[in-house]
């Protein structure tokens, strides 16, 4: 459905000469039908690379392709009807204030110069859709920032797109209503069939919401891939940070104070994360790989989530017995198809 290939977009930077290099070497597939979530920090260009999918930031270089269409090739007339298939939600709403409900949904269909009786038709039953029919005649200051939204997305639907840009588009709501609203796109995901692009900083929407991740960090993708996937093993710095945030991974404060990165000191425990999906979340393989070794391996904290529906499982686990030990239970666990990080020594509290 879209294909960037070779993206860079620079800006020019404050003194003379200066260029910014704000996404470089960027190439990404998105298919028909699917959520797909790009998640990065603060600067890290997801606002931009949204953008480009609909050139409203015309990229340096690369090509942008939606439905088979090279957007970068098109005249200005082109580009404005292909874009009429490409819809975007924003996350402050960008209403505007005189108009009603209504009037807001209807507005990208005014400017396609459609008739009033045809774009009736063509708007009540978006107003359904999202839940707010009974609020047509109502004015954007009397909703609440969750009504707000839906007004935007029905708008971003009004011309029947087959991909929807969504930016940042629960960041200003509360945790309930965000909830409400990623059900809301899943449900229109799923009855429309429509194509999802949304950025967010947060992981939790990427989970709640997405089938497949990018990862951006300054200006590049850093690492893709099913969300299930990524949650259980991120390969990145900043993918792990990210996941372990949203899992409620960290390290309890007193191991972290003990860590010691690197070689083993004498009597030192090493330190693992463990983690795994599917079938082996639910198996009791710390038991069997302590007797096999024959060593003591405490867990000092476990816990299974599930994303996409599917379980996710994650150990921190304390293994005496020296470097040999150590490895050899690494390997074990290893070839059961475990991901295992050695996080570090810690001496026994004991
Ligand atoms: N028009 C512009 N001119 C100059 N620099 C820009 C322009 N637009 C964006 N930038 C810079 O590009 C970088 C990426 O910005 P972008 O908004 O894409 O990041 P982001 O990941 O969406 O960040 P945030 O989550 O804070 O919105 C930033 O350093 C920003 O200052």
């Amino acid at each position: 459905m879209i294909q960037l290939s070779g993206i860079e977009k620079t800006f020019s930077g404050k003194r003379p000469g200066e260029t910014l290099r704000v996404l470089a070497g960027i190439d990404l597939e998105i298919a028909q039908g699917e959520i797909f979530g790009i998640i990065g920090r603060s600067g890290a260009g997801k606002s931009t690379l949204l953008r480009t999918i609909n050139l409203l930031e015309r990229p340096t270089r690369g090509r942008v392709v939606v439905e088979g269409v090279d957007l970068t090739a098109l005249d200005p007339r082109g580009l404005e009807t292909a874009r009429r298939s490409i819809g975007m939600v924003f996350q402050h709403f960008n209403l505007l204030s005189s108009r009603t409900v209504l009037g807001n949904v209807a507005l990208p269909l005014e400017l396609q110069g459609r008739r009033r009786q045809e774009i009736l038709a063509e708007v009540m039953p978006l107003l359904e859709l999202v839940g707010l029919a009974d609020k047509r005649d109502a004015y954007p200051a009397t909703l609440s920032g969750g009504q707000k939204q839906r007004v935007g997305i029905a708008r971003g639907l009004a011309s029947r797109p087959r991909v929807l840009l969504l930016d940042e588009v629960t960041s200003a709501l509360d945790p309930e209503t965000t909830r409400q609203i990623l059900a809301l796109l899943a449900d229109i995901n799923r009855r429309l069939g429509l194509t999802m692009v949304l950025i967010t900083h947060e992981m939790a929407v990427i989970r709640a919401l997405c089938d497949r991740v990018a990862v951006i960090e300054a200006g590049r993708i850093v690492e893709q891939g099913d969300v299930a996937e990524l949650f259980t093993t991120p390969r990145h710095p900043v993918t792990r940070s990210f996941v372990e945030a949203e899992l409620g991974l960290e390290l309890p404060t007193d191991l972290t104070l003990r860590l010691v990165e690197g070689p083993a000191a004498e009597g030192a425990d090493a330190l693992l994360r463990v983690t795994f999906r599917g079938p082996a979340a639910n198996e009791p393989v710390i038991a069997r790989i302590a007797r096999e070794a024959g060593t003591d391996l405490n867990i000092v904290f476990a816990r299974v989530e599930h994303v996409r529906e599917r379980p996710v499982g994650v150990m921190v686990v304390e293994v005496a017995g020296g470097p040999e030990v150590r490895d050899r239970v690494v390997a074990r666990l290893r070839s059961l198809g475990l991901g295992v990080e050695v996080k570090g020594h810690v001496v026994p509290a004991h």
